[in-house]
């Protein structure tokens, strides 16, 4: 029999019954709390598994889960301070039929599903992980086939309060002692309003999504689908499943999850902490080089260049460069002997050296190199004393400092402010070299980096290896050298003293640093350049999986940034292609091919739009249908009622207005004005409404959700997105409830 949640006492006894487990799980865990404290110091290394195989824990292995989980847990729970939207521990029950009776004759049992697993002194279960196997039927029972589940039932919490039960029935018929209640809690979970932060779905996952959740670690999982159909969460979720069944393998080898914003790592980053996971790096892509952060989109066409694998011959060419105002000539005594290096022997030098090293570690290769081209001038005596007394002279180290210096590569990447270079180095178009040199050029007066040049300066940084710090009182001395000799070698401007020299430590290997963070100084620097060289470039992180998001988006030279960052790993890649804004789809899959290599592939579709009410969704599905045929439609679970209101108006930010003040007094969470950067300054002031809305261009939209949005002027988004309808599409399918459309007239 199913009862209404809110006419019958039945409910209230449920609900009570429901807190006395509540409140034993919630007393067991202060106990464990207080152990985990005493054995802190050894406390990260129980739960771990050396199982081969499944990376199933031993039952023996559980207590010492179960103390990690209680230690990670009061971790997490300081950190993220028990959040407002705080699901409660426990949310889930299961009522099973055993086939066969348990050694009390028992056939009944009563499992309660939580964040993690915890138990009383007896080390009996009073809850299971929600990533163990045998909470596994809360997610994958159905009534077609309830593998022994006869209720589901969902626990609605308040902090340690029991505030309401949701049930699913597997069977027909409930037996007379189970009692049935609400309406379904995924109805529930998805009708509620959005905040600012995503929130997990532990207690609500589907059985596809379980599927891709629990999908083995191994190779490459694939989730596709349309918008809101769960990509985002089921693949965080799955995170925090990797992390639970081989946790020696993913926290050690680093689990890493890109996406497509800082927004957008803002707007998740609660969700793996609420899991009771914390270890995970998340990373815009504008942030995936330690040592660089950027935000700033470049116009359509210049992104285009900088993110093709066409660029990746400008950049080996670039890399090639002599450094732009370094010495053009070496002349010194060397035994008594006059040498001099012109110009053309010195760039032939410098080619051949850096056919077979890294520029960045490579000194003592090059300083051989040019002694080899001093011999044979001289060619007089004994050589090896010869080449020893050439790398000894203190004018050789002079040159060297200038012509050799290690270079960093967001400063080569600099040198494309230069036009007539671009030009030169003989591979882009001269008006895509103008859009090259124009965007360094304004990078130079803004002091800010774009997304694209990531990529760009990470490629760079592979060719050059990395630039290794000298101690300090070694730089010393070469400074005052430097003061001394470097007239004579034709060197125009002395730079400042940060010049160092690399410690060469083996040819073509690199030397391995941490990236260094900016100084204080270098941040708030008025310098622009200051500010674009500030930190250190460090060495490439790997990790053991990497998780992209809105992988439709990445141009090719990203997908080898990532590929970088995952030569060993496992992968899980969501994306849509219906939403992509990245332009050449079939060069980025290749790109995205070579970064997977011969990995093994699963892919998961899902199919059901979670988000959008149906009457949203179903004017987005029309504008994507006709201009993108083939695209992934979602169907949507949920009515409101409430049709889309579409406007038309000659004052754009007085209808605007207007329109968010409805849309505020109807919903109770978030709304966004999704505008083009036309109507962008005239929109922002209507901030100043309401603490809830926000005024968001459309591809700073991506991955996020709202209660309610105002679109304004479609064609405008379509006409200044290279991704055209598909990027306007991603705009018409953030709003969870309400959806208002404003056209200029
Ligand atoms: N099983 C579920 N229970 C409750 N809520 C769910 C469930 N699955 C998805 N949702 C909700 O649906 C919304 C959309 O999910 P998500 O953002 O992961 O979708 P997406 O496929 O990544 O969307 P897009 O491609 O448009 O960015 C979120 O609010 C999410 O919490």
């Amino acid at each position: 029999m199913r009862v209404s949640a809110t006419t019958n006492d039945v409910v209230a006894a449920e609900i009570a019954a429901e807190q006395q487990h509540v409140d034993r799980v919630y007393t067991e865990l202060a106990k464990a709390a207080e152990r985990t404290e005493l054995i802190h110091a050894e406390g990260m290394a129980r739960g771990r598994t050396d199982r081969p195989g499944t990376g199933d824990p031993r039952e023996e292995e559980m207590v010492g889960l179960f103390e990690r989980d209680a230690l990670v847990f009061s971790a997490s729970k300081r950190r993220v301070s028990l959040e407002t939207q705080h699901e409660g521990l426990v949310f889930g029950r299961l009522d099973l039929e055993h086939a066969t009776p348990d050694e009390d004759g028992e056939t009944r049992e009563v499992r309660y599903v939580g964040r993690l697993g915890v138990r009383d002194d007896d080390y009996e279960p009073l809850v299971v992980d929600w990533r163990a196997p045998a909470a596994a039927p809360f997610y994958r029972a159905t009534p077609v086939d309830p593998l022994g589940v006869l209720r589901r039932r969902v626990l609605r919490c308040s902090g340690e309060r029991v505030v309401g039960v949701e049930d699913d029935l597997m069977v027909a018929e409930a037996p007379d002692d189970l009692v049935v209640v609400g309406d379904g809690a995924l109805m529930a979970a998805l009708t509620r309003s959005r905040g600012a932060r995503m929130r997990d779905i532990v207690a609500t996952i589907q059985q596809h999504q379980d599927e891709a959740i629990r999908a083995p670690a191994r190779g490459v999982t694939e989730i596709t689908g349309g918008p809101g159909t769960g990509k985002t969460v089921v693949a965080l979720h799955r995170a925090a499943y990797l992390l639970y069944s081989d946790r020696r393998r993913f926290e050690s080898g680093g689990v890493l999850v890109v996406g497509p914003s800082s927004a957008y790592t803002a707007y998740i980053e609660r969700v793996l902490p609420s899991l009771g996971e914390d270890s995970v790096v998340l990373r815009s892509i504008g942030d995936v080089l330690a040592g660089m952060t950027a935000t700033r989109l470049d116009p359509p066409a210049t992104a285009a260049v900088k993110g093709s694998l066409r660029v990746r011959q400008l950049l080996a060419r670039l890399s090639r460069q002599p450094i732009p105002g370094g010495p053009s000539l070496l002349r010194l005594f060397v035994m008594g002997h006059a040498v001099r290096i012109e110009v053309r022997d010195l760039d032939r030098v410098r080619a051949q050296v850096l056919r077979h090293h890294h520029r960045n570690s490579s000194y003592e290769a090059a300083v051989r190199a040019l002694a080899e081209v001093a011999w044979a001038q001289v060619h007089q005596g004994e050589k090896q004393e010869f080449v020893d007394r050439f790398a000894d002279a203190n004018d050789v180290e002079a040159f060297m400092r200038e012509w050799w210096r290690p270079v960093d590569p967001r400063e080569m990447l600099l040198w494309l402010a230069d036009e007539a270079l671009v030009r030169d180095l003989g591979v882009v178009s001269d008006r895509d070299a103008a859009l090259v040199a124009a965007s360094y050029q304004l990078a130079l007066r803004e002091g800010t980096w774009s997304v694209a040049d990531v990529a760009m300066v990470d490629d760079l940084h592979a060719r050059l290896g990395t630039m290794v710090q000298l101690p300090d009182e070694e730089r010393g001395f070469y400074e005052i050298e430097e003061l001394e000799d470097a007239s004579q070698y034709g060197v125009a401007a002395l730079r400042g003293s940060r010049a160092e020299r690399p410690v060469p430590v083996g040819d073509g290997e690199e030397g391995h640093v941490a990236a260094v963070e900016p100084t204080a100084s270098e941040r708030i620097s008025s310098d622009p350049r200051t500010r674009l060289l500030a930190g250190r470039i460090g060495s490439v992180e790997e990790y053991a999986h990497v998780l992209v998001d809105e992988a439709q988006d990445l141009s090719p030279m990203q997908w080898r940034m990532l590929g970088r960052r995952g030569r060993w790993a496992s992968w899980t890649v969501v994306g849509d292609l219906a939403q992509a804004s990245w332009s050449d789809l079939e060069e980025a899959g290749r790109a995205r091919e070579e970064a997977f290599g011969s990995a093994v592939r699963r892919a998961f579709h899902m199919d059901t739009n979670y988000r959008n009410a149906r009457e949203i969704f179903d004017l987005a599905a029309r504008m994507i249908r006709e201009h993108v045929p083939d695209a992934d439609i979602p169907e949507a679970v949920r009515e409101t009622g409430h049709d889309p209101v579409e406007l038309t108006a000659d004052d754009v930010p007085a209808a605007a207005r207007e329109a968010v003040t409805e849309l505020l007094g109807q919903v109770d969470g978030q709304v966004a004005v999704i505008t083009p950067a036309v109507w962008r300054a005239a929109l922002e002031p209507l901030t100043g409404l309401d603490g809830r809305l926000l005024v968001i261009d459309p591809l700073s939209t991506k991955g996020l959700e709202y209660d309610a949005t105002l679109v304004v002027d479609p064609d405008g988004i379509v006409a200044e997105s290279p991704g055209g309808v598909r990027v306007l599409y991603v705009a018409l399918t953030r709003a969870a409830h309400r959806l208002t459309v404003l056209r200029p007239a």
